[in-house]
């Protein structure tokens, strides 16, 4: 049983069609910034997500010399350097793209060309993620760089985080359509419980700044998903799948209430005619074979029951732990309408109103994030990266969000912000 089968959302896909994500932030960093690339990585089962500063006047001589902005923390005078943070993301299985993507623009250091000094030795990026682990060597000997590990749930706690507190409008609702911006109070951001729906999922009971706990978690699902989702339909590319299950109807395949009891509902134990009974239920009961299906139907019964199942055991958790907000993140959101609508409704079912499921903008890079923030935590020589953690519209003079709110996040969204070291 689930939350009821309601009407069908429309929504767009955002992104759908893009392998690759590019998308930037405008900042500032200080300090001495030739010798690590700024460069971080999230390397996942399924994605690698880049995050990646780039200066404005990156390799000039000018940039060298007079550029950078005198800046000082009382322990001395730092340069700083306008610049802006970028994502990008790829398919880990096609990881060497995303190495000739690093290459191309050498990334891996710093951005500039013409550094006549080969990459040093001691040149590392910093990863999480399990490719952090997997691809180490292959990083070593492409790129001749070292991948410098970072936790993969203290990066998506440190990037969430900071999007929170940092990004205005980072954080919303999406209920029959209805997209709704939420106002974070920094002082009342805690507790909150953090899903990321990657490959898997991870289920995280966030109380402060590196204050977590992975309190559960399900292998049922991105991976599940565009997995079963492959075999399924045969579709070629998840982006192809969300188009799909877009056009569907679930109906089809699923087996409500209301067909088990004669077109009538289940009211003493508050189950509607129109509550899914058993997802893909109908398909035991028919003489039909998977080809009598139409992929949208079947793609769009299967978002369904992993965006239900999801939030049902996220709702549960929160219940848990006496969680009311649940901010869900990962790449299987992908800012699709019905995915979220799907997940909202099963957390309004299951907690009666009482919880609310939220989603982020910057859903797919909260580790990458992580990772990018974590350069602060391990100075390199007199070199730490840091994000400021304000409200960066408020707080960077001419500053604005570029992003098209209150529209969908889209591939080239850029936002305003102050990365700097001290
Ligand atoms: N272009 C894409 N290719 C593959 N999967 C995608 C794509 N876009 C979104 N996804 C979904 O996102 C999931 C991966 O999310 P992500 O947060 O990157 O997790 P991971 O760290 O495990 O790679 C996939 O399992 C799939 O459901
Ligand atoms: C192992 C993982 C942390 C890896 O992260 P991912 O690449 O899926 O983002 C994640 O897949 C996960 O939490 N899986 C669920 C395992 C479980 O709790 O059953």
């Amino acid at each position: 049983m689930g939350p009821s089968d309601g009407d069908k959302v429309e929504g767009s896909s955002s992104g759908a069609g893009e392998d690759l994500r590019e998308c930037e932030i405008e900042g500032k960093m200080e300090g001495s910034v030739d010798q690590i690339s700024h460069l971080a990585l999230d390397i996942g089962g399924s994605l690698v997500k880049l995050v990646y500063f780039k200066g404005n006047n990156n390799c000039s001589d000018d940039d060298k010399k007079g550029e950078r902005i005198g800046f000082s923390n009382g322990s001395g005078t730092y340069p700083i350097l306008d610049g802006r943070l970028h994502f990008a993301k790829f398919e880990t299985s096609k990881i060497n793209e995303c190495i000739d993507f690093i290459y191309s623009r050498q990334l891996h250091r710093g951005g500039c060309w013409h550094h006549e000094a080969p990459v040093s030795e001691n040149t590392i990026i910093k990863a999480t993620g399990g490719g952090a682990y997997k691809f180490a060597d292959l990083f070593k000997e492409k790129l001749g760089v070292g991948l410098d590990k970072e936790d993969e749930m203290d990066c998506l706690v440190a990037g969430a985080n900071f999007l929170l507190k940092a990004v205005h409008h980072e954080a919303f609702t999406y209920m029959d359509g209805q997209k709704e911006f939420v106002q974070i109070d920094h002082n009342d951001l805690y507790p909150y419980l953090l899903v990321n729906i990657g490959s898997g999922v991870s289920m995280i009971k966030v109380d402060g700044d590196g204050k977590f706990e992975r309190v559960s978690g399900t292998s049922v699902g991105g991976g599940t998903f565009w997995g079963l989702g492959r075999l399924l339909t045969k579709c070629k590319s998840f982006d192809e799948l969300l188009e799909l299950s877009h056009r569907g109807n679930n109906r089809v395949i699923d087996m409500l209430v209301g067909e088990i009891y004669g077109g009538m509902e289940y009211a003493k134990i508050g189950l509607s005619s129109t509550t899914i009974a058993s997802s893909f239920g109908k398909a035991i009961s028919e003489n039909k074979e998977l080809e009598d299906y139409r992929p949208e139907d079947v793609a769009r019964s299967l978002l369904r029951l992993i965006s239900n199942n999801i939030g049902q055991i996220s709702y549960l958790t929160a219940l848990r732990f006496g969680l009311k907000r649940i901010f869900f993140g990962g790449f299987f959101i992908r800012g699709h309408a019905y995915t979220m609508d799907t997940i909202s409704v099963a957390v309004h079912f299951w907690s009666k109103g009482e919880a609310k499921a939220m989603f982020l903008r910057h859903e797919g890079f909260l580790g990458a994030l992580g990772a990018f923030m974590s350069y602060e935590k391990h100075g390199l020589d007199d070199l730490m990266l840091r994000l400021e953690r304000f409200p960066i519209s408020e707080t960077y003079s001419g500053g604005k969000i570029h992003s098209p709110l209150p529209g969908d996040f889209n591939d080239h969204e850029s936002i305003e912000c102050r990365v700097y070291a001290t």
